[in-house]
């Protein structure tokens, strides 16, 4: 892409995957490929998001994913959209495939979650990282659990499972989709392929500038 539109890409996973992590390696590669990145998560960071963040452990089912509906439309309007007309690459922790998943837990059903969200900004790359779940429940024992979600013994393995569900969904919905192993492996080398996989910063002429990467060491 070389026009002056920027780009859009999401990072979602299981609770202590990688996804805050890979994204800070992510900006840094990506700056150093001539990007202007500006990075956001969800629940964002207005009073509405605060408030959804705050409430998350206390509201369940369809009361939880209309206030993070809520939150991402506003999200979108005040934050997401203007930075990307500016031209800048956004990377957002956390988007759709989150609620596709972490709703679910909950026990909404898909549609009720795709009806909440269907005239959304679709990223442009969605990145699902997903890992063994032994690998994922030692991470989250070793960080510690943020929120009622990483709770439940059973909810990497489902998390995984649903990822794999919510990455389908955005595909047939035409989103580019890259799942991406982070056994084995670490967040930079991760970051590296998502920086692989994104366009040209907005406007420029050349590819990516890759000699000129400044790798962060994990
Ligand atoms: N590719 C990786 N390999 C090994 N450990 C990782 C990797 N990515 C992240 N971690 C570790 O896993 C833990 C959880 O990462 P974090 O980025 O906080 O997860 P999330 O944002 O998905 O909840 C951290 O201790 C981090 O250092
Ligand atoms: C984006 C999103 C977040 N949430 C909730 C889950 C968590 O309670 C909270 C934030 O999750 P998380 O990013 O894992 O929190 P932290 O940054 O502390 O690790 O928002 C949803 O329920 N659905 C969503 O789609």
């Amino acid at each position: 892409m070389t026009g002056t539109r920027g780009t859009f890409i999401t990072l979602d996973g299981p609770g202590a995957v990688g996804k805050s992590t890979v994204l800070t390696a992510l900006g840094h590669l990506l700056r150093g490929r001539g990007h202007r990145v500006h990075t956001t998560a969800e629940p964002s960071t207005s009073a509405l998001g605060q408030f959804t963040r705050a409430h998350a452990d206390s509201l369940h089912g369809r009361a939880l994913a209309c206030l993070v509906a809520a939150n991402r439309h506003e999200h979108i309007e005040t934050e997401i959209q203007p930075h990307i007309d500016a031209g800048d690459t956004v990377l957002c922790d956390r988007y759709l495939a989150s609620t596709l998943v972490l709703q679910r837990l909950d026990g909404v059903p898909e549609p009720y979650l795709l009806a909440l969200n269907a005239d959304i900004l679709l990223p442009d790359l969605a990145v699902i990282l997903t890992a063994d779940p032994a690998m994922i429940a030692a991470r989250l024992t070793v960080r510690g659990a943020r929120h009622r979600f990483h709770l439940d013994p059973a909810a990497p393995a489902r998390e995984v499972a649903l990822y794999a569900e919510a990455a389908c969904t955005l595909g047939s919905r035409g989103v580019h989709v890259l799942v991406l192993d982070t056994d084995g492996t670490t967040p930079t080398n991760v970051a590296t392929r998502i920086a692989d996989a994104t366009p040209p910063p907005a406007g420029s002429v050349l590819g990516p500038t890759r000699p000129d990467d400044h790798p962060v060491t994990p």
